[in-house]
């Protein structure tokens, strides 16, 4: 029988292997707290999260990291091919390889993944928000993504539209957390992601914001802003315990440690301009048995 090249990956476990621990690596260096928790999960289900935040960090990236002044339109439609290859079984390098060998273990869709490119092309065109439900397809993109490349790993059997949904609504709400906590960062980038019609109803200014301005209409603005981000992790806190065993604890733990930002920004009286919210060690540590808890006994 003839042997066609390439092989198909079952057949070069070597090069799939290193290809994983590539993404570990990358995985460990950006996200401590996060890989830890992914070394709690079955070794196959470990190994597919890493390719796929490999794949997402290497994503933001484009728009966010070092490089990013080079980034076009074109260089992110090239990027979306390049995912078309590795989903169609022609991965272009180390990363991509893995990401496919975890196409072949779990039923990863390919739409959240240019959805969240999409995203990408949103950072590229668009800084400011005018609606919230602009803002939220944003935040889908980004970040709600996540939630649906996570649940094909994670997910305990054929998953519901509850549980889909829920798993969108923890990355939108990790992503709304994100820009609370980021406001000053993303407008040293020129970024505004609060929507504008929200600093309308609360008649703070984009000026008073481009100051960094801390009022009352500031603070009022913000406990709004806080308890919507809120009201999408409790939107997603039912879905945690539809997830696979092995994924409760890391996925609780995760949950917890990204709301509790938002504690610590009130705890700051809102300044989001001069400090940076966090949470440290200790806390992140304090809450493991708690996480360990739900993740047993539910919300
Ligand atoms: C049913 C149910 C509740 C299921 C759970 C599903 C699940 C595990 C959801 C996870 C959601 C999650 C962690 C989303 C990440 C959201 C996020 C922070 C996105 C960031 C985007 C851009 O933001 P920005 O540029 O403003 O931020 P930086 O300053 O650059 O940080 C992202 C950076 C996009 C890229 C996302 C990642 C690199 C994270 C990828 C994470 C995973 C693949 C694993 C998620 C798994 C767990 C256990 C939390
Ligand atoms: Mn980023």
């Amino acid at each position: 029988m003839a042997v066609t090249f390439p092989l198909p990956v079952e057949l070069q476990p070597d090069a799939v292997a290193q290809a994983y621990a590539e993404c570990e690596r990358v995985t460990a260096a950006y996200a401590k707290t996060f890989y830890l928790g992914t070394l709690l999960m079955a070794p196959a289900k470990r190994r597919a999260v890493w390719a796929i935040y490999a794949w997402c960090r290497r994503t933001d990236e484009l728009v966010d990291g070092p490089q990013c002044d080079s980034t076009s339109l074109e260089t992110l439609q090239d990027w979306e091919t390049q995912l078309e290859k590795t989903f169609a079984g022609h991965p272009q390098d180390v990363y991509d390889l893995a990401l496919y060998a975890a196409t072949r273990n779990f039923p990863l869709e390919i739409q959240p993944f240019r959805d969240m490119i999409a995203g990408q092309r949103m950072d590229l065109c668009q800084c400011r928000y005018e609606t919230f439900a602009e803002l939220e397809t944003y935040c889908y993109r980004v970040a709600g993504t996540v939630g649906l490349m996570s649940l094909a790993i994670m997910g305990a059997r054929q998953d519901s539209l509850a549980v889909r949904r829920a798993a969108v609504a923890l990355g939108v709400a990790n992503q709304l957390t994100n820009i609370l906590r980021d406001v000053g960062e993303d407008l040293q980038r020129g970024r505004i992601y609060l929507p504008i019609a929200d600093l309308t109803a609360y008649s703070y200014t984009v000026n008073e914001l481009k100051n960094g301005v801390i009022n009352g209409a500031w603070r009022r603005l913000m406990r709004f802003q806080i308890e919507r981000a809120r009201s999408y992790f409790t939107q997603a806190a039912p879905g945690v315990n539809e997830l696979c065993g092995d994924a409760r604890w890391p996925v609780w733990t995760a949950l917890m440690n990204y709301r509790r930002i938002l504690d610590q920004i009130e705890g700051n009286d809102y300044d989001v301009f001069s400090r940076r919210a966090y949470v440290s060690l200790p806390g992140k540590l304090a809450h493991l048995p708690w996480a360990l808890w739900r993740s047993y006994w539910g919300v």
